[in-house]
Parts: structure tokens; C-alpha cells; sequence
């Protein structure tokens, strides 16, 4: 009987590779695709060694990453490593070598997707358009301290990695085509780390219920699956079609048609859309606070002018002082 030689994991691991942002990016996309490769290996949940729990020294973080067999690699994906100070050193630490995967999104859209996943939690949030501006006024500057918009300031962070890793153990991907063609970037992602090209379009098929590309079939789950609803709206990481077709928080966006679980909606139709869709409806109003709006407004009904703000200002956005990262 042939014997299985287990790998774990070592301070000097020279097969780990990390998936380190950005928050909101596709982070967990990339993941659950790459690990549908023999070769990989990956944690599934959120580690967060290199950031909140280093203090916990080296045995802790063994115990949470898989063992490798001989030739695979081990991912892990955390996405506040990329904004983390201290990260990028001790990341090199570990390794020199290593190779970093960075899933980049259009700074607009992340910090919407952002914003949609704290009022989640934080339902009293103020409206995007309050706090994107400096001193909330419509139309001013971009406040880039807000978390949200500073995020998305990707070159602030990326200089802080450059100066303990060459541009040539980055891998930057685009999550704008992890949603549009995911086979593209999951083979530059193979490419990139040396393995053979596995995952191709095959895997992939378009779930139009969810909006997003699902795969056929991975580790653990012989039949489709679609990447989860976000930690902020429900369980997370990959979930079988019924119970995402079950979960009666989805519900379908008037300008796009892909779920969305409410984040704008119209209080004469009760219709829900996302915040970018939102932007495109032309002569929606927003109505109060909490993201209420009109999308079906009459020309006879009167709307108070104080209640009164367009969400088409958001289209001019003028991104002062962020520098774009050309990759
Ligand atoms: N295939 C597939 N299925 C589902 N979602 C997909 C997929 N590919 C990319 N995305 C986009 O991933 C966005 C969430 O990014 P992250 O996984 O990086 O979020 S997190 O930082 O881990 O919370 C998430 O952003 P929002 O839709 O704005 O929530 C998705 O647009």
C-alpha cells in the first residue's frame, strides 16, 4: 500500500501562497476558484494571522491551515492583510518568496460594496452620499479618510508591500473579470503560480438567478454551487443552489436584474436595487434616510425639497488626491 506523505505547515513554508485583498474585491471568488485545482490547498475561513493574530506565534497558525500533500500549494485568503502596517514584513518573514495575489476592483464600485456591507450590520449608518463627501455636503470633495473611499487608494497600500516584495511576486487580479470571465483570470492565476492549467471555462457556468459565475463542481461539493450570499448578509463561502434559492433575503434589482438583498428601495413600488443601479435610474430621488427612494415618482406628486437629493451627482465623482495603481 503506497503511503501519503503529509506536508504541514513550517515557519520557512515555501509552497503558501496568500490571497491578500482587497476587502470587497473577489477575494473569496478567487479562492474558492483556484482551489478547485489537485495542487491547492486552501484555509477556508479567514485566518488572519499576519494581522490580528500574530501574537499567537507560529503553532497557532499551523493549526489552521491544511496539510499539503508533496507539490501542492496552500492558499489562504485575508483581505485586511493588504491594508495591514505590519503585514508586508511579516509576510517576508515567512517568506521572501512568496507569491501575492491581489484581487482589484473599480475604487467606486468596492467602496459601494463596502458601504452596502457596514450598513448591513449598522443599519443607522448615514446615506453614501453623506459621508462620501467632505463635511457630508453633495457635490464637495471626496473625503478620502472615509474608510470606504481611502480602501480604495490601492497604490497608499501597495507601496508599503514593495518595500519588502518585488512587483514580480504580484499578481493582480481583476475582479471586474472574475465576475465577467472568470476561466481568464483563473488561468493568468495558474500561469502565475507555476501550475498546470486545470481550471478553465469548463468549470464555470453562469447562474443568472444569482448574477454570477458558479461552478459545476469542487472539492467537497459534487453538485453546482455559487459562492455564498457575503458574510454581512448570511452564512458565507460557498453554498449548494437550494439554500441560496431559498434565502428570502434576495430579491431581484429593477435596473439590473441580479439578486440584491435590499439595499435601496422605492417606497411607492416597494422595487429594490443596488446602490450602482440606483445611480443609473433616471429621475430617482432619494427619499429620507436609510436609502429610501423614489424610483416612480409622477410629475403631479410633490417630494419636499429638504428630502430632496439626487444620487446622479455620484457619477461625477472627482477623485482628488487618489493616485490609480496602473498594473
Ligand atoms: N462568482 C462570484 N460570486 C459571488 N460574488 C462574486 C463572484 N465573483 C466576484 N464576486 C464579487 O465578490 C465581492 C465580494 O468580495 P470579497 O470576497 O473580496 O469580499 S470580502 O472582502 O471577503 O468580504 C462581491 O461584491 P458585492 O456583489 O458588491 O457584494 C461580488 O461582486
Amino acid at each position: 500500500m503506497a503511503t501519503v506523505k503529509y506536508h504541514f505547515l513550517t515557519n520557512k513554508r515555501k509552497n503558501l501562497i496568500f490571497d491578500v485583498g482587497v476587502k470587497k474585491g473577489g477575494t473569496r471568488a478567487l479562492l474558492e476558484f483556484i482551489r478547485v485545482h489537485p495542487d491547492v490547498r486552501a484555509a477556508g475561513s479567514e485566518v488572519h494571522f499576519f494581522d490580528k493574530n500574530y501574537v499567537r506565534g507560529f503553532q497557532w497558525y499551523r493549526t489552521h491551515m491544511p496539510a499539503t500533500l508533496e507539490g501542492q500549494l496552500t492558499i489562504e485568503k485575508t483581505p485586511s492583510y493588504f491594508i495591514t502596517r505590519e503585514a508586508p514584513h511579516r509576510v517576508q518573514l515567512m517568506n521572501p518568496s512568496t507569491k501575492l495575489l491581489v484581487v482589484v476592483r473599480d475604487p467606486v464600485t468596492r467602496a459601494i460594496s463596502d458601504y452596502a456591507q457596514a450598513i448591513s450590520k449598522k443599519i443607522d449608518m448615514k446615506p453614501f452620499e453623506q459621508l462620501v463627501f467632505v463635511n457630508g455636503s453633495i457635490g464637495s470633495i471626496i473625503d478620502t479618510s472615509w474608510g470606504p473611499i481611502k480602501l480604495g487608494i490601492y497604490s497608499r497600500y501597495l507601496t508599503r508591500w514593495l518595500k519588502f516584495f518585488p512587483l514580480s511576486q504580484f499578481l493582480f487580479v481583476s475582479g471586474e473579470r472574475l465576475v465577467l470571465d472568470p476561466a481568464i483570470e483563473l488561468r493568468r492565476a495558474q500561469d502565475f503560480l507555476g501550475l498546470k492549467r486545470v481550471v478553465t471555462e469548463k468549470h464555470f457556468y453562469f447562474n443568472s438567478t444569482k448574477g454570477f459565475p458558479c461552478l459545476f463542481k469542487s472539492e467537497g461539493h459534487s453538485a453546482p454551487h455559487c459562492l455564498g450570499l457575503p458574510r454581512t448578509y448570511g452564512p458565507g463561502n460557498m453554498v449548494e443552489e437550494e439554500s441560496a434559492a431559498n434565502c428570502d433575503l434576495i430579491k431581484t434589482c429593477k435596473g439590473c436584474e441580479r439578486n440584491v438583498t435590499t439595499i435601496v428601495r422605492c417606497v411607492t413600488c416597494d422595487a429594490v436595487f443596488h446602490p450602482s443601479c440606483a445611480l443609473r435610474v433616471a429621475g430617482l430621488v432619494v427619499v429620507g434616510k436609510n436609502n429610501l427612494v423614489k424610483c416612480c415618482a409622477t410629475e403631479s406628486e410633490v417630494i419636499p425639497e429638504q428630502n430632496l437629493c439626487t444620487l446622479h451627482g455620484l457619477f461625477n465623482l472627482k477623485f482628488r488626491g487618489i493616485q490609480h495603481v496602473k498594473l
